[in-house]
């Protein structure tokens, strides 16, 4: 039985993640999903709560037949502990998927196998891009899983996101 684990801030979780994810579960028999700055939230950068974010990703893996855990996990201001921080909030797994050059150093230095996946789309599959949208009213629903689309919807993130912009400018 092989598991692995899988990080981001999913800020919003979006088809990038989704495409990676899918190719993810044909590699492993069980997921972890880590959702990283657990503990920001109703900010620009980073809009959505983790309990939001992890309804996202509920939604999403519906598609996904594998089985899956998805752990809120907050920053830590000591990078060298960040590994076992991560391990005492998870369940084991064996390996770890990333494209952030510090998550992958930290996990290398611990001597876990980590493997990097292809960046899809990555000009418009990114969170920036999908926050971006929201506030300036431009469609983001293509580029999130349309039972993402309707978690957001459910939580009137567009509205909280406009509100924010207008708020950081005043
Ligand atoms: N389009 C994409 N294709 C493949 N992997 C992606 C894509 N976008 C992000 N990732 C990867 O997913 C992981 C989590 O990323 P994250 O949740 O920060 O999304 P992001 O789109 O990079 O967000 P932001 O733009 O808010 O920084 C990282 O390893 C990141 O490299
Ligand atoms: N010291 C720390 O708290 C530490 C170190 C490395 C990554 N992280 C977190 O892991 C996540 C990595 O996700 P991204 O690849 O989407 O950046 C982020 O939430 C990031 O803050 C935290």
């Amino acid at each position: 039985m092989t598991r692995g684990f899988y990080i981001g801030r999913f800020q919003p979780y979006h088809l990038g993640h989704h495409t990676v994810i899918e190719q993810i579960s044909h590699e492993v028999d069980e997921l972890v999903i880590g959702v990283g700055s657990a503990q920001f939230s109703h900010e620009l950068e980073n809009p959505f709560t983790a309990g939001e974010r992890v309804m996202m990703i509920s939604a999403a893996m519906e598609e996904i037949g594998i089985p899956f855990y998805a752990i809120p996990i907050e920053d830590l201001r000591r990078n060298a502990l960040w590994v076992s921080h991560v391990y005492s909030m998870t369940p084991y797994f064996d390996v770890v998927y990333s494209n952030n050059p510090l998550v992958i150093r930290l996990f290398s230095e611990m001597g876990m196998k980590v493997r990097t996946m292809p960046m899809v789309m990555r000009k418009t599959l990114s969170g920036t891009e999908i926050r971006r949208r929201m506030v300036t009213g431009e469609d983001w629903r293509e580029l999130v899983p349309g039972a993402v689309a309707g978690v957001i919807d459910q939580i009137q993130g567009v509205d909280r996101m406009k509100q924010i912009a207008s708020s950081d400018v005043v």
